[in-house]
């Protein structure tokens, strides 16, 4: 009995048998269709002879007979259906049947008396024979190879497919995720899930643990597998490194989520040694890093170790940059072009940056990193004999000096300050964003002189290992960023590493040069940044106001804020508002409802709009692109302009659209797409980095507790360009500065330093042991010999089972040789 046959007792189950009249719509990026179909017969109470019959399905021809099981629906709109479940073509089995559908227009070069063969000696099992072995067909004179092959191929083909669907429907899957799923493994689909249902942990998106450990315990999957210990393993450590922003986490944590994940799932009491026994597996397996008692996800470890033989590689060079001319002669000659006087610190950066392999510049707003950045690119050019004219170089003779930021905004934000090409990260390295799952390498090396990179504080370890390894030898590399404001969004804090090796030759700015114009709010950024608020902080200023309010007068406050700015003539794109948190009354999701009918109502009623997760959306709309979709050359944080609504029945796919334009280019989403987009006249605070505004509104109240950090706030004020409405309680925003951020888990600054030994990477002759030893000392479980110990401590204990619930683990290495720290990590690439 195959595993849906196993699933589902059919008996009883309301079905309906027929032809297919016409498929209404189908959803290209899904399974999903909406069919019409002529009823032969159905046990469900419905009387006419046509039916609309929706779900996922493979591929359906009009037609053709299938038997769709499910159950009939009253839908509001479109009255009785039926919403099936599951499928399958109908067989044909009188024998005239069979040898219709077998002469018939899918088996092109099968005729009548060849068809007639084929029943003859398979019998009106033909079609199933055929299935289960293809040579069946070779006792047939008629037909020579490819004709088998034909067969073959159609039989398997509608069968494969259509088993695969409901396969997935049957695991729970919907439509959406179950295209996903088809599109990574194809006919392996099935046989992959029924043997390592975990295996979609790793391979598919959106696939938490929950939803894979279910499929395993339907299959037999016994709870203290170590197949299912390893995967939760590896999800937690997953969880645990990038919920934080950690590259490696320890094993007393790791040990704890990974029981934590465990019994959350299933009701089963998970040994704590079984755990540690799993993890020892795979730093045999090579499929977690263990170094110096840090355990790492493999692909961060591989880009740590990346980062740095860059930075080594490049600072190795040092001695090959040298220039003839005097450079302080030639600065000089920059500061007439630019009729400016470059402070001592600028002055300094510059003359470093041009003489360096690799050169970091950091500092606050207005300090002028922009200013001393476009001095870097003169004078370079200058010392080079470079021209800056763009229309003087050609597709085979390139512009020399690389622009790139990490978001469109960024980079259009880049283009504008230097009036020189700039693009993304991505684009630059000719990356399409599925690197993450398929590991595959940067696609090009760079050519070129000078590579400069702003906004560097937001660029993550694997992405910045991918671009530090596309650096040819000789090209310089600038890098330009605040390392005051938020980490990136993935793992590390590589800006914050690189300076603080002190390796790296770096210039911080700190004289505020745009305080001349009466800016508070740069001087107020300044002090946030050394932890403090100002004495005036409450008082109003020509640029920037306080509103004292509690959480529940916010959203009047910014509404009264608003509509006055809108008056004034501000538009959605000069006014973001800035929230921490996406629920509540002060959340970002109810301030975007107010903002969108201030800015983009719909007074009438008669607007053409569209709902999609309980938002609306309408021409004019002000959204945000919530995740990287570089084919597109569109980022997670871009903000565009909802430019076009097209409904289902008015495109050619018979899906809704939406066009959006972004700074760059308009992009059309699909209505499967929509997740990737949400309003965006209020979003959170990470995802406005990288972007300025005319005014900012930021609330914040004590409410926000977990969101009170300097570095939010900073990053925060920080966006506003020439006028700042804070608003909330005055308490809150003090606490948020005096709260300084936690490092982040990560190990570049020490690799870069040389501090980071490493380890040997596990062998069998010498393998890893964890010992899981408990207060008491006495080891209750061993594992192999020796290098690695965890101790437990038991005080915590659970009430259920006597095993404590927080495990405090140590792991200290006993054999502590030291050898190459790649060993075993070839072909790592960063997003492995
Ligand atoms: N040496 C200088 N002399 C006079 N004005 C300067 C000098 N350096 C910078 N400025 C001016 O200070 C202002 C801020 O400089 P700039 O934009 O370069 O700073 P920034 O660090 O890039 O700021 P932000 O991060 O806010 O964009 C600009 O108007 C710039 O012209």
């Amino acid at each position: 009995m195959d595993i849906q046959e196993e699933l589902f007792d059919a008996s009883a189950e309301p079905y309906i048998v027929g032809g297919i009249k016409a498929v209404f719509y189908q959803n290209p990026s899904n399974f999903y269709k909406v069919l019409l179909v002529q009823i032969t017969e159905t046990n469900c109470d419905y009387k006419e002879q046509e039916i609309v019959v929706t779900g996922s399905f493979g591929q359906i021809q009009e037609e053709e007979v299938y038997r769709f099981y499910g159950k009939l629906v009253d839908h509001p709109k479109f009255g009785m259906q039926f919403t099936s479940t599951r499928y399958h073509q109908e067989k044909p089995t009188s024998i005239e049947g069979l040898i219709h559908y077998l002469s018939g227009d899918k088996f092109p070069g099968i005729g009548e008396k060849t068809a007639e063969a084929i029943v003859d000696a398979l019998g009106e099992e033909a079609i199933d024979r055929i299935n289960a072995d293809p040579d069946v067909l070779v006792q047939i004179p008629q037909l020579n190879q490819k004709k088998r092959d034909t067969i073959v191929e159609v039989i398997q083909q509608s069968n494969g497919m259509e088993k695969i669907i409901i396969g997935l429907n049957q695991y729970g899957f919907g439509s959406q995720l179950a295209y996903s799923i088809y599109q990574t493994y194809q006919e392996k689909t099935l046989e992959i899930i029924q043997e390592n249902p975990y295996q979609l942990l790793e391979d598919i998106e959106h696939v938490g643990f929950k939803k894979a450990d279910a499929i395993a315990e339907q299959i037999g999957i016994k709870a203290d597998s170590p197949m299912r210990i390893k995967a939760a393993i590896l999800f937690s450590l997953n969880e645990l490194c990038l919920s934080n922003g950690d590259t490696y986490t320890y094993a007393e944590q790791l040990l704890t989520k990974t029981i934590e994940v465990l019994e959350s799932s299933r009701s089963f009491l998970i040994e704590p040694e079984s755990v540690a026994d799993e993890i020892v597996h795979l730093i045999d397996e090579n499929k977690l890093i263990e170094d110096n008692g840090k355990l790492y996800i493999r692909s961060l470890y591989a880009a740590e170790w990346g980062i740095t033989a860059s930075i080594h590689h490049m600072l190795e060079n040092s001695s090959k940059i040298k220039y003839s001319q005097d450079i302080d002669k030639e600065i000089k000659i920059v500061e007439k072009t630019f009729n400016i006087q470059y402070g001592k610190s600028q002055k300094e950066a510059i003359k470093k940056a041009v003489q360096s392999p690799i050169f970091i510049l950091t500092g606050g707003p207005g300090t002028g990193k922009t200013t001393v950045l476009n001095g870097i690119v003169t004078l370079y050019a200058e010392l080079n004999g470079l021209s800056l004219d763009v229309e003087d170089y050609t597709e085979e003779k390139p512009f020399p000096i690389l622009l790139a930021a990490p978001t469109g905004r960024a980079a259009k934000k880049m283009n504008e300050s230097t009036g020189l090409p700039s693009s993304t990260i991505h684009r630059l390295l000719g990356l399409n964003g599925s690197e993450n799952q398929a590991g595959e390498q940067a696609e090009k090396e760079l050519s070129g002189g000078l590579l400069i990179v702003d906004e560097m504080s937001m660029v993550d370890t694997w992405l910045a290992n991918q671009l530090l390894r596309a650096v040819p030898s000789g090209m310089q590399v600038l890098l330009v960023g605040d390392k005051d404001q938020l980490p990136s969004v993935g793992p590390g804090q590589v800006l914050h590493d690189l300076l603080a090796s002190q390796k790296v030759p770096s210039m911080e700015l700190n004289e505020i040069y745009r305080q001349g114009d009466g800016s508070s709010i740069i001087t107020l950024a300044h002090s946030i940044k050394n932890g403090e608020l100002p004495a005036d902080f409450l008082k109003p200023q020509r640029d920037r106001s306080f509103f004292n309010c509690s959480t529940f007068q916010i959203e009047e406050v910014i509404r009264q804020v608003v509509t006055k700015a809108k008056a004034k003539g501000f538009t959605a794109q000069d006014i973001q508002v800035l929230a921490p948190m996406y629920r509540g009354p002060a959340g970002i999701d109810a301030l975007n409802k107010m903002l969108q009918d201030i800015f983009n109502p719909n007074d009438t009623g008669r607007r053409k709009e569209v709902s999609f997760n309980n938002k609306v959306y309408r021409i004019g709309d002000k959204v945000l692109q919530l995740v990287n979709y570089p084919e597109m050359n569109v980022f997670n944080g871009d903000m565009g302009e909802i430019v076009g609504i097209t409904y289902a029945k008015e495109t050619e796919d018979k899906v809704d659209e939406i066009v959006i334009r972004f700074d760059a280019n308009e992009v059309t989403y699909k209505r499967s797409e929509w997740n990737k987009i949400t309003l965006a006249y209020c979003c959170s605070i990470h995802k406005s980095q990288g972007s300025e505004f005319k005014m900012v509104i930021l609330p914040m109240v004590k409410n926000y507790h977990r969101m009170l950090r300097r570095d939010l706030t900073y990053t925060a004020i920080t966006r506003a360009s020439e006028l700042l409405i804070l608003c909330g309680e005055p308490q809150a925003f003090h606490e948020s500065v005096m709260k300084s951020s936690a490092d982040r888990l990560t190990t570049l600054k020490e690799r870069i330093m040389g501090e980071e030994e490493s380890i040997k990477s596990p062998t069998d002759e010498n393998a890893t042991k964890i010992t899981v030893v408990p207060e008491s000392k006495e080891p209750v479980s061993s594992v192999t010999d020796q290098p690695v110990q965890l101790s437990m401590d038991q005080e915590n204990e659970s009430p259920q089972n006597g095993l404590p619930k927080e495990y405090k683990l140590t792991i200290s290495k006993v054999n502590n040789e030291e050898v190459d720290p790649m060993i075993g990590m070839e072909g790592v690439t960063p997003y492995q």
